[in-house]
């Protein structure tokens, strides 16, 4: 029998929400009188547990796409996980302002460290800077040193909840770190080591032990503050984060978070969420900075699992696959990873250099050692050297998107790699991207020529089809993708202005039919970003909005709206 009681009056509670099963009843009448509060709870999903996934999430009812599955603040969010010698301010996580010398930057006035303003409401928040701001000021010598380490503050923070939030403190230790892959002697222990746990016990915990208990001091605990700042409390914290935190893109800085319910979404390379976060700017209160909304990116059936990505999705299955190892600790086995052709997108094929004709694909992608075999004639080629050719080409074309060469420099990178990959892999994709946007951008629209309009029209269209068979919801692409839109109305219009200025060349009929097909393409961009809280999304939303007013502006001068 179970021993649930009725929420309504303590009652012995056979009945439970069916939904969410998180409530039980006595009876159907305290179910029904309850539900008025329960309904804005109620998640339609619950945590169950497999040997192969852990803790993960199961909708426990029919969801519709862009539902609402959960909206949550996080336990703790700080700097993330890289050297950051600008910031951002410890009181609201927001960048510095760039304007301002270094030697006028405000600061908090009890540690030091640069603040937006000495006002910022957030350096005397309890939950967030006030508590670590003690710590910090143990060791101000860091300032004087300018040896900021903002990657060591979120452990900080995490650290800290034993003092702030208990409570917080037993959902992070119930956290999975992955300490398995982190033991002393890998690689990762050594950076730790020296990025968090070595910085923050010799600067910060052992100044502040010696002020707190005098001789009995020890870099392990802090009398009245932290029970536990032991090397291996250290340790697993930073394995909790690098396993179970989510990224937060704000303005200029980038930002970490984790929350309690939404880190037991599982990855999938074809999620079934996406999520944004509230603008940090917007709010002064702590609850409700960075709170994340996940809503379902497709229609979601009772039973079917709820997940999200841990990776990137532009990335081919082979990279996606180690840094889904090394991080996170797991092969992912996902529909997308066990497909040779990605989703009919063919990401990371490579051309077959024996008959020329077909594409070379991994025989068994989820065997890193399987060779690769050509679709058309089945020659093979080892695993070893398709490594060899992508990581070569890798280089290639970071240095080319670092080089100033503009967009012939970036036609002869795409010529080159397109000789040996398929022209929708990874690689020539990310190139493409960034042409697509050259011309018309850094090169004037205007003076485009009829070939260069013509080449960032199909680009456009070729990288938004890719993006398209990845990730159909745009749950993760979104940006990419109003990009493609953006950028293929822009030429659009750009052509019909031209074919306009050309006597005799379109019907009155024809332009306007042209016209509704570049109202339905920003239309398909601003749908895109619908639910983006990021500046960049917000940015975006703009460039479309300017994109739309110009369009409509030439249409009625041109009396064809
Ligand atoms: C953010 S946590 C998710 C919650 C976790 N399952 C737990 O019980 O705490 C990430 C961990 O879950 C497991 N996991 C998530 N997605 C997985 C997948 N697709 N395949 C295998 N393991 C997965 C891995 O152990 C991974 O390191």
């Amino acid at each position: 029998m179970s021993s649930a009681l009725c929420v309504i009056c303590g009652a012995p509670a056979p009945l439970k929400c069916s939904a969410c099963k998180s409530v039980a009843y006595c009876a159907k009448e305290h179910q029904k009188q309850h539900w008025k509060t329960h309904k804005t709870a109620c998640r339609p999903f619950e945590v169950d547990t497999s040997p192969e996934l852990g803790r993960h999430l199961v909708a426990t009812r029919d969801v519709a796409a862009d539902a609402v599955l959960l909206t949550e603040a996080p336990l703790v969010a700080g700097p993330r996980h890289h050297d950051n010698p600008r910031g951002p301010c410890l009181g609201c996580l927001q960048p510095l302002p760039a304007d301002v010398a270094a030697d006028a930057q405000a600061m908090c006035p009890g540690c030091l460290w640069p603040a937006c303003s000495a006002d910022c409401p957030g350096l005397r928040d309890a939950l967030s800077h006030l508590a670590e701001c003690r710590v910090l000021q143990a060791g101000r010598h860091v300032v004087l040193q300018d040896d900021l380490r903002y990657d060591a503050l979120l452990p900080l923070r995490c650290l800290l909840l034993q003092k702030t939030s208990p409570a917080k403190w037993r959902t992070l230790q119930a956290m999975d770190a992955n300490m398995a892959a982190r033991g002393p002697g890998t690689l990762v222990h050594q950076e730790t080591q020296d990025r968090v746990v070595t910085y923050l016990r010799e600067n910060f915990l052992r100044p502040l032990s010696v002020i707190m208990s005098g001789s009995r001091a020890t870099p392990d605990r802090v009398e009245g503050l932290l029970e536990d700042c032991s090397e291996s409390t250290l340790h697993r914290i930073v394995g909790v984060l690098d396993v179970n935190a989510l990224e937060i893109s704000s303005g200029l800085t980038d930002i970490s978070a984790l929350y309690p319910t939404a880190y037991l979404m599982e990855h999938s390379c074809v999620p079934n969420t996406r999520h944004s976060f509230t603008r940090s700017a917007s709010s002064e209160e702590h609850d409700a900075r960075f709170r994340i909304t996940l809503r379902s990116a497709t229609d979601i059936k009772k039973g079917e699992h709820i997940s999200t990505m841990y990776t990137h999705m532009l990335w081919g299955t082979m990279a996606r696959r180690e840094h889904l190892l090394a991080v996170k600790g797991f092969p992912c086995r996902c529909r997308r990873c066990a497909d040779p052709r990605e989703l009919g997108s063919l990401l990371s094929a490579l051309r077959c250099l024996a008959c020329g004709a077909g594409n070379l694909l991994p025989s068994d992608p989820l065997d890193d050692n399987a060779d690769w075999r050509c679709d058309a004639c089945g020659a093979p080629l080892a695993a070893e050297h398709v490594i060899q050719v992508v990581s070569s080409l890798d280089e290639q074309v970071g240095q080319a998107m670092e080089g100033a060469g503009g967009a012939d420099a970036l036609e002869g990178t795409v010529a080159k790699l397109e000789k040996l990959l398929h022209p929708h892999h990874y690689h020539c994709l990310q190139v493409k991207h960034s042409l697509l946007q050259l011309y018309g951008g850094q090169l004037e629209m205007s003076r485009l020529s009829a070939q260069q309009l013509q080449r960032k029209a199909s680009l456009s269209r070729e990288v938004l089809g890719v993006l398209l068979q990845l990730d159909p919801p745009l749950a993760r692409l979104q940006l990419y993708a109003a990009v493609c839109l953006l950028e293929l109305q822009r030429a659009d219009l750009e052509a019909l202005k031209r074919a306009q200025g050309e006597a005799g060349t379109g019907t009155a009929a024809n332009t306007r039919a042209a016209l509704q097909d570049m109202r339905a393409l920003l239309q398909r961009a601003t749908h895109a970003l619908r639910f983006e809280t990021a500046d960049e999304g917000a940015r975006m939303v703009d460039a479309i909005k300017t994109a739309q007013q110009e369009m409509e502006v030439w249409a009625r001068v041109n009396k064809v709206a």
